[in-house]
């Protein structure tokens, strides 16, 4: 049954859905007749990602093709509900590409083991959407985590930089785009939740969030001094005022 939703509630994630659009607007992420792999991890930001991005083709007035990408680490202990998953893609008409794997955690050396899972999964991810022809491949980034991955950078490689919104990689052969980039964690929250997305992802026991949490708190003392910080730290990597830096 669909939801009712309140006058504001509406307002709300048609705001959601719009910041998206600007997002993909401003770094021209998506032209017409282009094929879009959405990786889904199945938490709350892909699953907004597949959603927005799916029910935004309706209103457009250029058409674009979806598919989705779940990668399964099979000797990583946690897995998702890919049967809900899969009706989730079917219900809005996508595609679902899922890959098994294996991290090979013993053979990772010194490398942590949620480095390597993820550089795996990454591999994984390209080899799909090249093997299938798609040139654009879609990640569930968001604003807090471009902020809190410029203060790690700077606080640890003493360097700016962070996750861009759109990146070319192996020769233009692969575009890499970030549409949730505008948007908040807490406003993804709250459009998973109106929107009644079943959270299926679980804690994988190798996660380590320490200093990414202390990244977030600072990112959060931040907004007592102004809260538009988020934003404000963002805009700041695209304003750089070189003549006053040392
Ligand atoms: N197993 C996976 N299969 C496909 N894509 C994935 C997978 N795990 C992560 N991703 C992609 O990488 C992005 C960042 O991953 P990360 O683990 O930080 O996300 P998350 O916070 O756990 O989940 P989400 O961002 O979906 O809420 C995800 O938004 C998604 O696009």
């Amino acid at each position: 049954m669909q939801k009712r939703y309140t006058k504001q509630e509406q307002a709300f994630i048609q705001k959601v859905r719009q910041t998206a659009g600007k997002a993909i607007n401003q770094y021209n992420m998506i032209s017409a007749d282009d094929t879009v792999m959405v990786a889904v991890s199945g938490g709350k930001d892909s699953l907004a990602l597949l959603e927005i991005l799916s029910s935004r083709r309706k209103g457009m007035p250029i058409h674009y093709n979806i598919h989705a990408a779940h990668i399964i680490t099979e000797d990583v202990p946690y897995q998702i509900d890919t049967v809900w998953l899969q009706q989730f893609c079917e219900d809005l008409n996508v595609t679902l590409h899922l890959v098994t794997t294996k991290a090979n955690l013993a053979t990772a050396g010194k490398k942590k083991p949620c480095f390597a899972c993820s550089r795996n999964r990454r591999k994984e991810l390209f080899q799909l959407t090249h093997s299938l022809g798609i040139k654009k491949l879609a990640f569930g980034h968001h604003l807090d985590d471009a902020v809190e991955t410029l203060v790690m950078n700077m606080a640890q490689h003493a360097n700016i930089s962070s996750i861009p919104a759109q990146l070319q990689m192996f020769e233009n052969k692969l575009e890499v785009i970030r549409p949730l980039i505008l948007l908040t964690n807490a406003e993804m929250k709250e459009y998973a939740r109106l929107l009644n997305f079943q959270s299926l992802k679980k804690e994988c026991p190798y996660e380590d969030h320490t200093i990414r949490q202390k990244a977030r708190d600072i990112v959060e003392q931040m907004t007592s001094i102004n809260p538009k910080a988020r934003i404000n730290l963002y805009n700041s990597m695209k304003k750089i005022d070189f003549e006053y830096l040392p």
